[in-house]
């Protein structure tokens, strides 16, 4: 008999991968899912997905290399099993370059991926524009497959999904424990007003012949081949809740892309999208406490990974659980998790 009620906000990448990780871990707990919005109609599905974080200045180094790593290992063994194309995860390499030699050489997550290593100077020649270059081969996963998977292997851990929009988190009241994964919706749910949305528009083009992926650093153009399509972008707009399909950004995308890549000329357009990246200075992922009807329920966060949430979501998860089962250890000393 399950023993603690758990509800997870958010159908996103972050919402699915926290509560597949503590449905899977914490056989007593009964976790149910309540979201507005499930794939395909989640910011999270339309993410390029590819693996590449930028550094949050203030969050120790060592837990975002934690959260990339535990990330990159649980998708790289999905990547290399029969359930790849199923959960939409693949191996990816290409280039990220730089106008001019960056001040930090080597991200981060350098020696988390594979193969990562400058370019030399007659690889970059075919960008004259550009001074300085990195390759490396990363992941890349879709989530208009992968969260359906994540769904899947939910309700098989037991899960339960509620299609609901919630008010304020006070309407869960009945739970034992809320997870908060509401992305954007953290701005009211949980009041935060350091929540904003960061717009980005991209276009999926059928351009089979491009096999490798090219990003500039400003990470305002990219090309990423996909499973059946290209993911070309991109748009970085803050503060702006637009979205409509802008068509000058379609305009500036395509040529941008068509400068790094030439062959994109003969590609054929086969959707636009935009979404609204869910930042914030840097990631909420904590414990907090409902105070609600003479009752103190524990709440943990986990939000705000911007441009990054696909590559963190597993990592944040892992946190996640961690952040429950104290929680759980608090309110319930003696119960079996
Ligand atoms: C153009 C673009 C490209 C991107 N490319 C990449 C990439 O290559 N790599 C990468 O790592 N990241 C990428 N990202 C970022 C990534 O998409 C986000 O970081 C990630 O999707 C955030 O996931 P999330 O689950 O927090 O949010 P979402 O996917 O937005 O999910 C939020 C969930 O909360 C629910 N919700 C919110 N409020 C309420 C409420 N009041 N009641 C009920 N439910 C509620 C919603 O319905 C939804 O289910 C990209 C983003 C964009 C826009
Ligand atoms: O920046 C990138 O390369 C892709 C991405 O994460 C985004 O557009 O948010």
């Amino acid at each position: 008999m399950p023993q603690v009620k758990v509800a997870v906000v958010g159908a996103g990448v972050i919402g699915f991968s926290s509560a597949v990780c503590i449905a899977e871990s914490l056989p007593n707990a009964a976790v149910t899912i309540i979201a507005e919005k499930f794939s395909p109609d989640t910011t999270s599905d339309g993410a390029a997905g590819i693996f590449f974080a930028a550094e949050f200045h203030e969050i120790p180094v060592e837990r975002q290399r934690r959260w990339f790593k535990d990330s990159f290992n649980h998708l790289l063994q999905i990547a290399h099993s029969a359930q790849a194309p199923h959960a939409g995860v693949m191996l990816s390499s290409g280039c990220q370059i730089f106008k001019q030699e960056p001040a930090v050489k080597r991200p981060f997550w350098a020696d988390l991926v594979i193969g990562q290593g400058d370019m030399s100077p007659s690889e970059l020649q075919r960008f004259p524009e550009h001074g300085f270059g990195q390759v490396f081969t990363t992941l890349k996963c879709e989530c208009s497959r992968y969260l359906p998977w994540l769904q899947h292997r939910f309700i098989k851990a037991g899960g339960v999904v509620e299609q609901r929009h919630v008010s304020s988190l006070n309407e869960l009241c009945g739970f034992d424990l809320i997870v908060n994964c509401s992305g954007l919706g953290s701005k009211a749910l949980a009041d935060d007003s350091a929540v904003f949305p960061v717009r980005g528009q991209v276009l999926k083009v059928s351009a089979p012949w491009i096999q490798h992926f090219i990003r500039d650093s400003d990470g305002k153009t990219y090309i990423y081949p996909g499973i059946e399509s290209v993911t070309v972008g991109g748009t970085r707009q803050e503060h702006d809740w637009r979205l409509d399909i802008d068509e000058q950004d379609t305009t500036g995308i395509l040529e941008r892309c068509k400068k790094l890549e030439p062959s994109l000329e003969n590609a054929v357009v086969l959707s636009k999208w935009v979404g609204l990246r869910p930042s914030r200075k840097c990631p909420r992922v904590e414990r907090g406490v409902m105070k609600t009807k003479g009752k103190n329920i524990p709440v943990v966060h986990n939000y705000g990974h911007g441009g990054w949430g696909v590559t963190l979501a597993w990592g944040c998860a892992v946190d996640t659980l961690g952040l429950v089962t104290q929680s759980l250890r608090d309110i319930r000393p003696v119960a079996k998790l």
